[in-house]
């Protein structure tokens, strides 16, 4: 197997914060990765680590064998930052050619334009573009240089689901032809979408690194809420609140829930049981690192 990128004990902080703590991670090739995580969890730290923008507190980063701050490393690596800008004047073609030329492979601009759904823009301003075109413009230009590894944060924030869709092609035609991709998300539909390994960041920390399916079956947990007086202890709770007499569960296995709950007879009304949203998923996550399960 060979790694094109690995973090070792690393930790990042911006004085008081700390935005990455203690992780070690390996990307292999040719693997689709999708960093997952709540806003503030620490994935762009983590791709400005790889990339070079950023140097860790503690711990080291390799990229392609090498340093990231490395400009011969760096020609091997395409990167979509969560914010970019581009040049309003230029047209489409031309940004495609300035990008490219700073790499020794460069990717065929009409078939890079095309794969990303862009093909009848070559000639258009990037002023004319639509928001959701300029997004996907600066990620394909990610792939202009014939990278081996390339890193999209939050590649399709603001894009409607047509475009998000057609990014997506895109991305999976890099991957299917052996290319290496890490991205950040927060949506959980993303990542299931492109991702055939998911990495769960938290606070900084690394939740969960598994296959999609395994990370489906860790935060596939409902949200049951009724109302009752006292419940008994119920097994396969996940996590409890309550507000007056209404109680908000998370579990992964709500029938399991509602059964023990009628056979202890304690009366309750008004179930309901619903999917959890991806803030319950994480919270599952977090609470049975934190009771280390
Ligand atoms: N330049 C900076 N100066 C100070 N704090 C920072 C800086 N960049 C990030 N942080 C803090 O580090 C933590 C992790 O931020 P980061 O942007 O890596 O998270 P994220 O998972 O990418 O979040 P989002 O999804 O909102 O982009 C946050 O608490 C953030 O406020």
């Amino acid at each position: 197997m060979t790694v094109l990128a690995r973090t070792v004990e690393v930790t990042r902080r911006y004085g008081e914060v700390t935005a990455l703590d203690d992780v070690s991670m390996e990307i292999p090739s040719g693997q689709l990765v999708g960093l997952l995580g709540p806003n503030g969890a620490g994935k762009s730290t983590l791709v400005n680590l790889f990339v070079g923008l950023r140097r860790p507190t503690k711990g080291v980063v390799e990229l392609l064998g090498g340093a990231p701050s490395d400009p011969r490393v760096r020609q091997g690596m395409g990167v979509t930052p969560q914010e970019t800008g581009l040049p309003e004047a230029l047209r489409v073609g031309e940004i495609v050619d300035f990008v490219a030329s700073h790499f020794p492979e460069r990717a065929g601009r009409q078939e890079l334009l095309a794969r990303f759904g862009l093909d009848d823009l070559a000639r258009r301003q990037v002023g004319g573009l639509s928001g959701g075109q300029k997004r996907r413009l600066a990620v394909a230009l990610a792939f202009a240089g014939k990278p081996r590894i390339v890193f999209l944060d939050e590649p399709t924030t603001g894009l409607d689901v047509e475009a998000r869709r057609s990014l997506w092609e895109g991305v999976r035609a890099f991957h299917a032809e052996g290319g290496t991709v890490v991205l950040t998300s927060h949506y959980l539909e993303e990542v299931e979408a492109l991702a055939e390994r998911v990495v769960v960041i938290g606070k900084g920390r690394v939740l969960a690194d598994d296959t999609m399916q395994a990370v489906r079956g860790m935060v596939g947990v409902r949200r049951v809420s009724l109302s009752a007086a006292d419940l008994p202890d119920l097994p396969g709770v996940v996590s409890a609140e309550r507000v007056d007499d209404r109680h908000e569960l998370l579990t992964s296995d709500s029938d399991r829930l509602v059964l023990d709950l009628v056979a202890s007879g304690v009366p309750f009304s008004g179930l309901e049981i619903s999917p959890a949203t991806l803030e319950d998923a994480f919270l599952a996550i977090t609470s049975k690192e934190t009771a280390g399960v």
